[in-house]
C-alpha cells in the first residue's frame, strides 16, 4: 500500500486552516451548547431540590424552571443551527477545495495517484465527514452536560464526587484504549476500500470481458471481491464490537457506582438530598454519557476519512502555477514556431521494471506544417506530445513558442494553443465554440456543416449548446471529438492516432481531406498515426524509437516526384 504523506501535525493544521473562517459559529455553537447543557443539569438541581422540601414546586422555583427549560430549548436549537451551518459549510468547502486542487494538479501527480484511490476520497471520505458533522452538535451538548453534572455533583459530595472520578477514570482509560484500537481497524479497512474500488470499476468497466471469461469471473469474485468484503466486515466488525464492549463496560461500570455510593451511605450518614441527587444525576448522566460513547465509532471513522483528504490535499498541494480556472486566456498566439531543445522526461520506474526516459528532444514545428510523429509501441510518442502540449513540465531542457521559453507560470496560456484528441480521450457532452463559450446560441448552425462533413448529423444534433447524444460507436464518438475540434478553431491540433477507430474511407478521407483542410487553413496539425499507407501525406514524418527521435525526414509530395 502506497504510504500516506499527512501527519498528525499536519492534519492537525489542515483542520484548524479549514475552521478558521468559521470561528464565529464554532463559538456560537460553543457557547449556546454549554448553555443549554448548563440549563440541563440546573433543572436536575431544580428537580432534585423540589424533591426534597415540602409544597412541591410553586412562585420562584416554578418560573425557575420554565425559564431553564426556554435556556435549555433555545441553546439546544442555536447550537444545532450553527453546527448544521457550519458542518454543511465545511463540507461544500472541502468539496470545491479537492475539486479545484484535482484541476490544478499537475497531470504527472494525478496519474501517479490513480483513479481508484481518487474517487472514495471524493465520494466516501468526504460523505463520513458530512456524516460526523451532524452528529457534532448533540455530542457537544452531551459533553457540555456531562461536565455540567460533574460539577453539580462536586457541589452536592466531594466525596462521592472523588469515587465517581476514579470510576470516570478508568472508564476513559478503557474507552480511549478501544477508540485507538478500533481507529487501527478502520485504517485498515479503509485500504480494503480502495481495492474494492478497484475491483468496482474492473467490473463495471470490464463487464464485457468478465462475461466472455468464466474463470477470470470466478477468480474475481471468489479470489477478489468476496475476500476483500469479508476482509472488510472482519476488521470493521472488531473495531466496531471494540466499541460495544467498553461502552457496554461503562454502562456496568455506572450501575456499579451507583450500588457503590448507596452502599456508602449505608456506612456513612448521608443527607438524603445529596443520595438522591447524586443518584438522579448518574441516571441522568448515562443518556449523555452513551451518546458521546455513541458517536466515538463515528469520530474514530472520520479521523481516519479527514486523514485521507489531508493525504490528498498534501499530494495535490502544490498545484501547477498560474493555472487560472476563473481567467480567460491571455491571448497567446502562434506567429513563427514551437520549438523543443533538449527536452527531457523520465517517469518513475515501475515495480521490477525499468523507467522511460524521453530525449534529449529537438524538435521545430511552424504554423500551416502537417508533422506526423510515427513509431513503435512504447517508443515515447504520446509522452512527446504531452511535453508538447506542456501538460507535463519537462525534467530537463525548454519547449520555446516564437523563441520564448514557455514557463511554468505561462504554461496554461500555452496550453489555450492547442486542441487534442487523445486516444484515451474525454468526449465534452457541451460545445464551446471559440473562445471560452461564445455565441453558443449559433452553435447549432456552426456545428451542423461539421456534423454533416464527418457523417454524423443523422445521429447527433445541437441543442442547448450540447450534443444531442453521445451514446455513439467508438470511431462516430471520435468524429464528435474532430467536431470540438473544429469548432474550438485553435492554431494547433494534435490526434493521437485519431483515425484507429475509423473505417478505411472515411480514414482516407481524415487523410487526404480533412487534414491537409486545416493545414490549408494555416494550422499546425501534429499527427501520431501508425498508418503507414498515408504516411507520404504529411510534411514532416518524426520517427520515435526507445524515447529518443530516430529520425525527422521532409517528405516529398507525390505530386511532385511524378513531375
Ligand atoms: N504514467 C506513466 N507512468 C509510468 N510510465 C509511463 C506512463 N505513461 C507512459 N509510460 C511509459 O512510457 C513509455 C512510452 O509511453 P508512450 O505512451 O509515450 O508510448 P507511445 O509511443 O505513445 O505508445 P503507443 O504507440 O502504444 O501509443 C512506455 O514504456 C510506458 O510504459
Amino acid at each position: 500500500m502506497t504510504p500516506t504523506t499527512a501527519t498528525p501535525r499536519g492534519n492537525t493544521s489542515e483542520l484548524g486552516r479549514l475552521l478558521k473562517p468559521f470561528l464565529p459559529w464554532i463559538l456560537l455553537s460553543a457557547i449556546t451548547g454549554i448553555s443549554a447543557g448548563a440549563a440541563a443539569v440546573a433543572l436536575l438541581g431544580t428537580i432534585n431540590q423540589v424533591l426534597n422540601r415540602e409544597g412541591g414546586m410553586a412562585g420562584g422555583l416554578l418560573l425557575t424552571f420554565v425559564g431553564l427549560c426556554a435556556v435549555a430549548l433555545l441553546g439546544r436549537m442555536a447550537s444545532d443551527v450553527s453546527t448544521n451551518f457550519v458542518g454543511q459549510r465545511l463540507v461544500a468547502q472541502v468539496r470545491k477545495s479537492l475539486a479545484q486542487k484535482i484541476l490544478s494538479a499537475p497531470i504527472d501527480a494525478l496519474e501517479r495517484y490513480r483513479t481508484h484511490r481518487l474517487m472514495p476520497v471524493l465520494s466516501q471520505d468526504v460523505d463520513m465527514i458530512s456524516d460526523v458533522a451532524f452528529v457534532l452538535s448533540s455530542t457537544l451538548i452531551a459533553f457540555a452536560i456531562a461536565l455540567g453534572c460533574l460539577a453539580y455533583l462536586a457541589y452536592l459530595s466531594l466525596p462521592l464526587f472523588c469515587l465517581l472520578v476514579v470510576a470516570l477514570a478508568i472508564g476513559a482509560t478503557i474507552q480511549t484504549r478501544a477508540q485507538v484500537r478500533a481507529e487501527v481497524g478502520f485504517w485498515k479497512a479503509r485500504e480494503y476500500e480502495e481495492q474494492l474500488h478497484k475491483t468496482y470499476r474492473a467490473i463495471s468497466e470490464g463487464a464485457k470481458e468478465f462475461r466472455m471469461h468464466r474463470a477470470r469471473r470466478t477468480r474475481m469474485f471468489g479470489g477478489q471481491i468476496e475476500r476483500i468484503v469479508d476482509n472488510i466486515r472482519t476488521v470493521n466488525g472488531r473495531a466496531i464490537n471494540t466499541y460495544v464492549m467498553a461502552t457496554a463496560f461503562g454502562s456496568a461500570l455506572f450501575f456499579l457506582l451507583i450500588a457503590l455510593i448507596l452502599g456508602w451511605a449505608a456506612f456513612r450518614p448521608t443527607e438524603p438530598a445529596v443520595l438522591s441527587g447524586f443518584v438522579l444525576v448518574m441516571l441522568f448522566l448515562k443518556g449523555p454519557v452513551d451518546q458521546i460513547a455513541g458517536a466515538l465509532p463515528g469520530v474514530g471513522r472520520a479521523k481516519i476519512a479527514f486523514r485521507r483528504i489531508a493525504d490528498l490535499s498534501a499530494r495535490f498541494a502544490t498545484p501547477e502555477p498560474h493555472l487560472h480556472l476563473e481567467r480567460a486566456s491571455n491571448g497567446v498566439m502562434l506567429n513563427r514556431e514551437i520549438a523543443m531543445r533538449g527536452v527531457r522526461y523520465s517517469f518513475d520506474a515501475p515495480e521490477g521494471g525499468e523507467a522511460f526516459t524521453l530525449g534529449p528532444i529537438d524538435l521545430l514545428l511552424r504554423p500551416g506544417e502537417m508533422v506526423f510523429i510515427v513509431g513503435d509501441n512504447g517508443s515515447g510518442k504520446t509522452t512527446l506530445i504531452k511535453l508538447l502540449l506542456g501538460l507535463y513540465a519537462p525534467h530537463g531542457g525548454e519547449v520555446l513558442l516564437d523563441g520564448g521559453v514557455v514557463t511554468p507560470e505561462g504554461r496554461d496560456d500555452y496550453r489555450q494553443l492547442f486542441t487534442t484528441v487523445f486516444s484515451d480521450f474525454y468526449l465534452f457532452e457541451d460545445l464551446a465554440a471559440g473562445e471560452e463559450g461564445a455565441g453558443t446560441a449559433t452553435l447549432p448552425q456552426t456545428a451542423l456543416p461539421y456534423l454533416e462533413r464527418l457523417e454524423i448529423a443523422h445521429k447527433v444534433s445541437v441543442k442547448d449548446g450540447a450534443f444531442t447524444t453521445t451514446d455513439l460507436s467508438t470511431g462516430q464518438r471520435k468524429r464528435l471529438a474532430l467536431v470540438h475540434a473544429y469548432l474550438e478553431g485553435r492554431p494547433v491540433l494534435v490526434f493521437d492516432e485519431w483515425a484507429a477507430d475509423q473505417d478505411p474511407a472515411f480514414r482516407h478521407l481524415f487523410y487526404t481531406e480533412l487534414l491537409p483542410e486545416l493545414r490549408a487553413k494555416g494550422h499546425l496539425l501534429v499527427v501520431i498515426s501508425h498508418d503507414d499507407r498515408y504516411f507520404h501525406l504529411a510534411d514532416r514524418v518524426v520517427t520515435m524509437r526507445a524515447g529518443k527521435i530516430e529520425e525527422d525526414k521532409a517528405c516529398v509530395p507525390l505530386e511532385s516526384l511524378a513531375a
